[in-house]
């Protein structure tokens, strides 16, 4: 079933670690890469003032895990690039959020699909959007049409990034 992952980081080496992400996401059976999204710097939204931006990007795979086996897969991602190093106890530096995975419906909340804000947030319709064209978001719609309804959320394309494929 066709999965979409919304991956955002606003501190440290920003590209880097959205790169290292997609290559260690994807480094163990059960999850193919479709496709990447372009990179977009994007106002931060929610949260305390005074955050530097985020890189975010969505990135189109297909699996055979179940739900949980990929939120599991994604919070050790987290996990493993989600420090700054040098800085213990330091502020997370990527987030990774299932969006939609198949037709799953689920109203945990530890594990809540379709994710509960994705609908409304520019930094997740935008990159995916470009990623799947034809992408709908269970219950809300086409995401083309949920674009439509959203103002300027402040979501710039950095084409100067790219992400590769998974090595
Ligand atoms: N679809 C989902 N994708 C990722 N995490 C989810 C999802 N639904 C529920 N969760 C839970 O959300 C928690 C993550 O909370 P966290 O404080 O990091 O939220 P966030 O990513 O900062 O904010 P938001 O949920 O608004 O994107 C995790 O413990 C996870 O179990
Ligand atoms: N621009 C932007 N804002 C956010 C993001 C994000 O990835 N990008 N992630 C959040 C928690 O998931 C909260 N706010």
């Amino acid at each position: 079933m066709k999965v979409v992952l919304s991956l955002g980081s606003n501190l440290g080496r920003r590209f880097q670690t959205l790169q290292g992400a997609v290559d260690t996401l994807f480094d163990a059976p059960g999850l193919e890469f479709v496709r990447a999204s372009p990179i977009y710097e994007t106002d931060p939204v929610g949260g305390p003032g005074g955050q530097r931006p985020y890189l975010n990007a969505v990135v189109v795979a297909e699996t055979t895990l179940a739900p949980r086996t990929l939120l599991e897969r994604a919070q050790s991602v987290e996990n493993a690039f989600g420090r700054v190093r040098e800085e213990r106890w330091g502020p997370r530096t990527l987030d990774i959020d299932l969006i939609v995975v198949g037709e799953t419906v689920c109203d945990d909340p530890d594990l809540t699909l379709p994710h509960p804000r994705a609908h409304e947030r520019a930094f997740v319709l935008v990159p995916w959007s470009k990623a799947d064209p034809e992408g709908a978001l269970p219950g809300h719609g086409p995401v083309a049409r949920l674009l439509e309804g959203l103002g300027d959320q402040g979501v710039r394309l950095r084409d100067d990034l790219k992400l590769q494929r998974p090595d």
